[in-house]
């Protein structure tokens, strides 16, 4: 049988057949892939694996082979950059839930969650939850970024979470699509999604209990269907993304603004720092690029051999 990982629990995982019935299902023997990326977990959420049954009653299964993915993003040990864990397989869509106002997300976050969707070549949006709480200086803030990342490409889209009205926009977004939810601790993903899916019923915390350090210790991310067809993957837990290692050079590729403008540089090798002829850096001056941005490509530049 044919079936899609929903969820993985280290050996065991929850597979749906093309029927809709859900299976446990676990690797047994050696499994077929092409894992060139050598992570701790072999099959991720998202991955759609051939399995047999084992026991129909129990609805328990073999997986014998896992499908070609056509993308994939990985979370990198803190303690040890040769350890990867796949979070997810198989994405059309990356969304980052960011606040600006109880809790604030940091440009700089945002830019590494976009850079990481575009090394892993998934297109990503950024919602702005807790639209309700904005005072003037935060609706500055919203207008900046919508400008800033707008220009990059990238869509940011304001939303209450607890208000069901707010999220049609974003619901129009998902339809048909698999998205990745990542966020901070604390920006309302679980009343996110709870909203998007009505009964499945996350856990959410109120922000007095809200400790700044996240209420989740699992990692296990997991597949939702949305009522309107596509999927949602949530990842507790998961702060950030690591970035398979690159080199400096490769960094302005992750830009989209700076990807249009970077052939015309005057050397092939341009770090787009100092170098003369440089057309990001008059992309820059002309403001074609915004200032916020490039300062964000200087300072992950100079991260690159600190590793982040
Ligand atoms: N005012 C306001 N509060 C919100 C909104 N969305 C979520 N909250 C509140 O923010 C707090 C955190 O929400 P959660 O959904 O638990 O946040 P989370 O991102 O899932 O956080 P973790 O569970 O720690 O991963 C809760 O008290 C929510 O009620 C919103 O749009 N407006
Ligand atoms: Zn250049």
């Amino acid at each position: 049988m044919q079936g899609l990982v929903y969820k993985s629990t280290g050996s065991w995982y929850v597979v749906r057949d093309q029927q809709g019935v859900f299976w446990n299902a676990r690797i047994k023997g050696k499994l077929k892939i092409d894992d060139d990326i050598s992570s701790t977990n072999p099959i991720a959420v998202g991955d759609t694996v051939i399995f047999d049954a084992e026991d129909e009653a129990t609805k328990t299964g073999i997986i014998s082979k896992i499908a070609d993915r056509h993308n994939y993003i990985v979370r990198v040990s803190p303690h040890n950059r040769n350890q990867k864990h796949i979070v997810a397989a198989n994405l059309d869509l990356a969304l980052l839930i960011a606040t600006i106002a109880e809790p604030r997300t940091s440009s700089g976050f945002i830019d590494r969650f976009l850079i990481t969707a575009e090394a892993y070549h998934i297109p990503a949006i950024v919602v702005i939850n807790k639209a309700d709480l904005l005072k003037e200086k935060h609706k500055e803030q919203l207008r900046e970024w919508q400008k800033t990342y707008g220009d990059a490409g990238y869509e940011v889209l304001p939303v209450v979470a607890l208000e069901p009205d707010s999220l049609a926009q974003l619901s129009e977004k998902l339809k048909g699509k698999t998205t990745l939810f990542s966020g901070h601790s604390g920006v309302g993903k679980s009343t996110l999604i709870n909203q998007l899916i009505p009964g499945i019923e996350l856990r959410t915390a109120n922000v007095s209990d809200w400790s700044g350090k996240g209420q989740h210790t699992t990692t296990f991310a997991e597949m939702f269907d949305l009522p309107e067809g596509g999927k949602i993957i949530d990842t507790p837990g998961v702060k950030e993304f690591g970035l398979i290692d690159f080199k400096k050079e490769e960094l302005a590729h992750y830009f989209p603004e700076m990807r249009a403008v970077m052939n015309d540089c005057r050397f092939n090798n341009c770090l787009h720092i100092n170098e003369p002829g440089c057309a990001v850096k008059a992309a820059v001056s002309d403001g074609t690029i915004t200032v916020d941005r490039y300062a964000s490509y200087l300072a992950i530049m100079d991260t690159i051999e600190k590793k982040w």
